[in-house]
């Protein structure tokens, strides 16, 4: 068994697309990066990367590769998720955690854990996400961005 933790930021931004686990969410902010900035998968990218030792998601797919300009972060995910199998693991469980002021994230959180599920080659039930404000404190607090953390636990295949 292999374990991993990841975490990430993006900063909102207008006229950019809220992805977030793989789900749009409709909403007045986007969040910005080279890539599509979805800050739930880069997170869950970082833990299988962590668990496998391969280091991050920027060393696999460096943010000054215009080939990754605006790029759908389930393709990174899947990409990395290759790398976990070809080192011959595959998904035991995984918990992530979005730290979001607004949107309200309850009513994707399903959707999320489908999606996700589906790109790790997965059941829904080995995917857990969850949200939290920080109760108006900080960047997240002030809605400047969204963080998001992930913990995967790999087993051997
Ligand atoms: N962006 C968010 C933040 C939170 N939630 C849900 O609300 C619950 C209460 O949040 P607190 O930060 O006050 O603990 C939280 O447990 C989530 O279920 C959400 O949907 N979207
Ligand atoms: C995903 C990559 C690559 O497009 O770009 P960003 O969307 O900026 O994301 P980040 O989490 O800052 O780092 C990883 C990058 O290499």
């Amino acid at each position: 068994m292999r374990i991993g933790h990841g975490f990430d930021v993006h900063a909102f931004a207008k006229d950019e697309l809220l992805i977030i686990g793989g789900v749009t969410i409709p909403y007045e902010w986007g969040l910005k990066g080279h890539s599509d900035a979805d800050v739930l998968l880069h997170a869950i990218a970082d833990a299988c990367l962590g668990a496998i030792g391969e280091g991050d998601i920027g060393r696999h797919f460096p943010d000054t590769d215009p080939a990754f300009a605006g790029t759908d972060s389930a393709e990174l995910l899947s990409e990395v998720y290759t790398l976990v199998e070809q080192k011959g693991y595959r998904l035991g469980n995984l918990d992530g955690t979005i730290i979001a002021q607004r949107p309200k994230m309850a009513p994707y959180i399903s959707p999320m854990r489908e999606r996700i599920a589906d790109i790790l080659q997965a059941k829904s039930s080995q995917v857990n996400v969850k949200a939290t404000t920080s109760e108006r404190l900080g960047f997240t607090g002030r809605e400047e961005g969204i963080a998001a953390m992930a913990v995967v636990l790999l087993q051997a295949k």
